[in-house]
């Protein structure tokens, strides 16, 4: 049986935001995972390594136990459906908003809380219909990877749900935010099964990334 503890973590936004949260509780990852080519890489403590894996990745590998715990935007939490993980700290990094943005030019004869049926343009469809259905309005929704914001630009759909946090990608695009649908920040999530088994370092661990978090 394997007693080390594998964290799961995305490179990028995630992981450069992350590295410091670890090094403060005294873990660092022996190569530069931004540099390397590698997906395994071991840490500064022993039997402690990180998996680099997509960000939209994290929840699966956690969930089967392949990692015992991981860093996950809550937007991805709230995106995949039906998940049983254990989500005990908010890491208070990759801060932002899930936001409905449309064009500044429909914005400004607009009134949302009469819409009755709406396009929108996401990567986020479950979060969207969600949103919309409480809300009592009908959606059309089209599925979307990435750059979200050029699809009212296009004609592709009227409105976007998507993560807003300087609000800069909205500006330079001529779009604007008109409703606010959850705040989004990154959480470290476990595997409900290490959480028993590997009882003792997890709860060390949470307990030494949390005096990083509110020192
Ligand atoms: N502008 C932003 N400001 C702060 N946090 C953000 C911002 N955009 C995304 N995030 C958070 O960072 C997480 C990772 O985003 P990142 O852009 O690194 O990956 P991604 O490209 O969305 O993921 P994938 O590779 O799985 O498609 C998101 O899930 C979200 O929680
Ligand atoms: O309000 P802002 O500060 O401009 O941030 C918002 C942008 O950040 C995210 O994209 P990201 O930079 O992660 O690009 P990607 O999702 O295409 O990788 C998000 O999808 C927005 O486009």
């Amino acid at each position: 049986m394997n007693h080390g503890i594998t964290i799961a973590l995305s490179k990028g936004r995630i992981l450069e935001e992350a590295l410091p949260l670890f090094a403060g509780a005294g873990i660092v990852p022996l190569e530069d995972p931004d540099q390397s080519r590698k997906l395994i890489i071991a840490s500064s403590h022993p039997g402690l390594r990180f998996l680099i894996i997509r960000a939209s990745d994290v929840p699966t590998y956690v969930t089967w136990g392949a990692a015992d715990l991981g860093i996950a935007g809550k937007d991805v939490l709230m995106e995949q459906e039906g998940l049983d993980l254990y989500e005990p700290l908010d890491l208070k990094i990759g801060v932002c908003r899930m936001a409905v943005a449309e064009a500044a030019d429909l914005a400004a004869h607009d009134a949302p809380q009469r819409w009755e049926r709406v396009r929108i343009a996401t990567k986020y469809p479950n979060i969207t219909r969600r949103h919309f259905q409480a809300r009592g309005v009908q959606t059309e929704i089209i599925k979307l990877y990435g750059s979200m914001e050029l699809a009212p630009l296009v004609g592709l759909a009227d409105r976007i749900v998507d993560l807003v946090s300087s609000g800069r990608t909205l500006r330079e695009n001529g779009l604007v935010e008109v409703e606010q649908i959850a705040p989004i920040s990154s959480r470290l999530v476990v595997n409900r099964a290490a959480m028993k088994r590997k009882l003792r370092p997890i709860e060390t661990l949470i307990e030494a990334l949390e005096a990083q978090v509110h020192p």
